[in-house]
């Protein structure tokens, strides 16, 4: 009989859409293609760096045109991705307020977004994003949260205020590649799956809001601020 002692083997992570599915939307989304979006997504790849990729981004930009946003802060904004799909629908008088605690995106962002012809439309602050949220006043048609999940419950408590009635809450990752539903599966960060967890409960029992999950990649939780 073979002693030798067995690794474990780790439980797998859930995809919350199959692959192939995820292969043929991706497919479809092929005539967004534009050389920044091209040289974006090869960054992220080569440096796996966790940007939302196109189907989510396909998906921000038709949210943010569908009601017509204007104003739209993003609370972890990497190096522009996610933001180039807003600046896009927020159109040459809108304005994307970013904010992001790690320098080096600053350049990057400034680079892919000056070459697609966005930059205008982009306010980038370099430091924590609740703060720079508190600094900058006023309503915005779309709050985009993709910071650290340990941060998700205090950004949607600030957050959910500051949306316009109409405009959207958005976060990424609600789903946690599964964890959220799965007890067994280890956390990528100690506390983040239950971090996500309540940032969820918190929206879904909020009488104020609407909300459903994309689970396009990770989940994607939208939630309209009701008018009534
Ligand atoms: C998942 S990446 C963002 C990707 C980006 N939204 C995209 O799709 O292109 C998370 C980013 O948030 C930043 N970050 C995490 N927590 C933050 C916080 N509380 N305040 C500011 N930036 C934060 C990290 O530096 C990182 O660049």
């Amino acid at each position: 009989m073979d002693d030798t002692p067995q690794i474990p083997s780790r439980p797998a992570l859930i995809a919350p859409v199959h692959r192939e599915i995820e292969a043929y939307l991706a497919d479809l989304a092929q005539p967004t293609d534009t050389p920044t979006l091209i040289g974006m997504e090869s960054l992220a790849v080569r440096q796996s760096f966790p940007i939302v990729g196109r189907l989510c981004g396909v998906f921000l930009k038709t949210l943010a045109l569908a009601i017509g946003a204007r104003r739209v802060f993003e609370f972890g904004s990497g190096f522009g991705y996610s933001t180039h799909w807003f600046a896009t629908a927020v159109g040459p008088e809108g304005r994307v307020v970013c904010a992001d605690s790690d320098p080096a995106n600053l350049p990057l962002a400034k680079h892919f977004l000056k070459e697609a012809g966005l930059w205008e439309r982009v306010e980038f602050r370099i430091g924590q994003a609740q703060g720079v949220f508190r600094s900058v006043g006023g309503e915005f048609d779309i709050c985009y949260n993709d910071a650290d999940k340990c941060d998700y419950p205090d950004i949607w408590r600030m957050a959910r205020e500051r949306v316009r009635p109409g405009g959207c809450y958005i976060a990424d990752n609600v789903l946690w590649h599964g964890r959220v539903a799965r007890e067994c599966l280890p956390d990528a960060v100690p506390g983040w799956t239950e971090a996500i967890r309540e940032h969820n409960r918190l929206i879904f029992t909020d009488p104020g809001f609407d909300a459903f999950v994309n689970p396009t990649r990770d989940g994607m939780v939208v939630a309209r601020r009701k008018t009534g």
